[in-house]
């Protein structure tokens, strides 16, 4: 099986590469600077050249408080950008996997967001991935479109290697408590989608087709994922760093974030058999990564 993935540097990319050369499975990165998700003449291009058997729609603007202020570029990228990847990727009669997130709904509800809950984003990140999500199922009927959350990685810039590098200089940080949702390791989401790109490549059949869910098995705070990591870091020999539990009034940010971004994953392991690990079980692997890294 042939994969090409949208991005290059990206923690999901990255990860799916790794998980490729463990596999023997053949993945094409195709990104900027020849690709450009804001320059669509750059996407027909790129795509011309290549055959992919299955295509991962994994490029994104992610910078969720910098989008506030460049609202035209998230939505070029996330929204645009990513409709017109898949019509691209629609000519070549590949199914397309698309990566999308909880920040499409408001969190207001109290219960885990499944499928068919309405969305309601709060954030031009969120409302910018939205569109995506409906530019692509408008560009390519055979897509399937996986909707993950709170996503960590050795590779790129994510929260656990930024509580990593503050507490480089600070013996304690404040972390919010009041959102929950579920980490989940781009290393588990890899393995997902490797497995269902062998699916939706041998079986045309309608019902794996459609959004699905995919995070991390539990649930957490941003100040327990915090707490979590300076545990196995301390469990390592390393440092030892406070968490002090605040409530988002506490933390302005430009963007605001929902205050429950937990995700259903029930469909996903009813249809594909999928279910990723209890989030605490991989986050201790990604540790041991980076530390033997020496980071
Ligand atoms: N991070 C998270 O917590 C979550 C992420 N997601 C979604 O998962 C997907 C992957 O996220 P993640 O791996 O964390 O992303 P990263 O922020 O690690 O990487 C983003 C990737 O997108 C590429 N990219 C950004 N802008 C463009 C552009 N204009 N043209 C081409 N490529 C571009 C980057 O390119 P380059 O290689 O040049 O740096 C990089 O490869 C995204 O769709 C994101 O919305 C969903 C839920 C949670
Ligand atoms: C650095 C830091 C953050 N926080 C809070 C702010 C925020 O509410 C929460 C997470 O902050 P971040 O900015 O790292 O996370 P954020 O960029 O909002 O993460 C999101 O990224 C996008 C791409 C997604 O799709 C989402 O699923 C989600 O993972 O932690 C603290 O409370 N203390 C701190 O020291």
């Amino acid at each position: 099986m042939r994969i090409a993935v949208t991005g290059k540097q990206g923690q999901i990319v990255q990860s799916l590469l790794r998980r490729g050369a463990e596999m023997d499975v053949e993945i094409s990165a195709v990104g900027r600077p020849e690709m450009d998700l804001a320059d669509p003449a750059s996407i027909a291009a790129a795509f011309s050249a290549l055959r992919p058997d299955v295509i991962v729609s994994a490029a994104a603007y992610t910078a969720v408080d910098k989008a506030e202020s460049e609202p035209e570029l998230a939505f070029s990228v996330n929204a645009a950008g990513a409709g017109a990847g898949c019509r691209g990727f629609c000519a070549i009669g590949a199914p397309v996997i698309h990566i999308s997130t909880e920040y499409v709904f408001s969190g207001d509800r109290a219960f885990a967001y499944s499928e068919e809950d309405a969305t309601a984003p709060i954030s031009v990140y969120g409302r910018s991935k939205l569109a995506g999500e409906e530019a692509v199922a408008a560009a390519n009927p055979n897509h399937v479109i996986l909707r993950t959350a709170w996503v960590y990685s050795p590779f790129g810039a994510n929260f656990l290697k930024t509580m990593l590098r503050l507490s480089e200089t600070r013996d304690h940080l404040r972390v919010v408590a009041d959102q929950t949702g579920c980490p989940t390791s781009a290393l588990d989401i890899a393995d997902a989608i490797l497995a269902i790109a062998t699916r939706v490549v041998a079986d045309p059949e309608p019902s794996l087709r459609g959004t699905f869910h995919l995070t991390g098995s539990g649930e957490a705070s941003w100040a327990d994922f915090a707490e979590e990591i300076f545990a196995e870091l301390s469990k390592s020999g390393g440092r030892t760093v406070g968490v002090e539990r605040i409530p988002t009034a506490d933390y302005p940010t430009p963007a605001k974030r929902p205050a429950n971004s937990r995700l259903n994953g029930d469909k996903l392991a009813r249809t594909y058999g999928i279910r990723l690990p209890e989030w605490k079980q991989s986050m201790a692997i990604v540790m041991q990564d980076l530390l033997n890294k020496g980071l």
